[in-house]
């Protein structure tokens, strides 16, 4: 059994449309059109309004290495609501276990470069990120639209490229059996070369969020 803060394949194979990538190195999910394009729409003007320069939670020096834009998405919104109700009912996950939902903007030549999104325990900001929630468990991204080239999130270690499409999800466990982060989860969300991108992300925890 696991615990709220967690989902699992068995259960998001319940979903019609779901994939998983055929990969043991890793638990992924695929789903098309998983949002519909009217609410990828008013997400898409939502972070268009309400945008800042993208951070890091561990900074390594390279100015150059999350170029995007960041939007914190607010649940006062119907479409942030709306968007995080189906976040709920597909994952499975306690809502109480998420990060506030994120949204990113990507112009022509920005990118994030190969990361895990679970944090190394014995990093320094381990103490600042998590010491309240726990690691991250789950992350969940959706595509907001069709980029016209580029944009893709490469997952280098399972030789697996997932390519924007407007409303597509795309999910995985970061951690192993063990409960230790997978190093098969790294990834890197690659240059856009034509057109904006636009991507909304839900990290969960394995303990209450704030
Ligand atoms: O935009 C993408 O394709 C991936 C984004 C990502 O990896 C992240 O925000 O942690
Ligand atoms: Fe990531």
């Amino acid at each position: 059994m696991h615990g709220p803060g967690d989902s699992s394949i068995e259960f998001l194979r319940t979903h019609h449309g779901v994939m998983r990538v055929p990969s043991p190195k890793i638990e992924m999910v695929v789903k098309p059109a998983f949002l519909p394009p009217a609410l990828c729409a008013d997400l898409i003007h939502l972070i268009e309004t309400d945008r800042r320069p993208s951070t890091l939670a561990d900074y390594n020096g390279d100015t150059a290495f999350r170029t995007s834009e960041t939007c914190d998405m607010k649940v006062e919104e119907p479409a942030v609501r709306e968007a995080e109700r189906m976040l709920t009912d597909f994952t499975g996950i306690n809502p109480a276990h998420g990060e506030t939902l994120q949204g990113q903007r990507y112009e022509v030549g920005q990118e994030f470069k190969q990361h895990t999104d679970w944090f190394n325990p014995d990093g320094e900001d381990w103490e600042k990120f998590c010491s309240v929630a726990g690691q991250r468990t789950w992350t969940f991204m959706v595509y907001l639209n069709d980029v016209e080239a580029g944009g893709t999130t490469r997952f280098k270690s399972i030789g697996k490229k997932v390519e924007p499409e407007a409303g597509k999800l795309v999910g995985w466990n970061n951690r192993k059996a063990d409960g230790s982060g997978n190093v098969n989860t790294l990834h890197h969300a690659m240059k856009v070369r034509k057109g904006m991108k636009y991507v909304i992300t839900k990290w969960y925890r394995e303990k209450p969020w704030g």
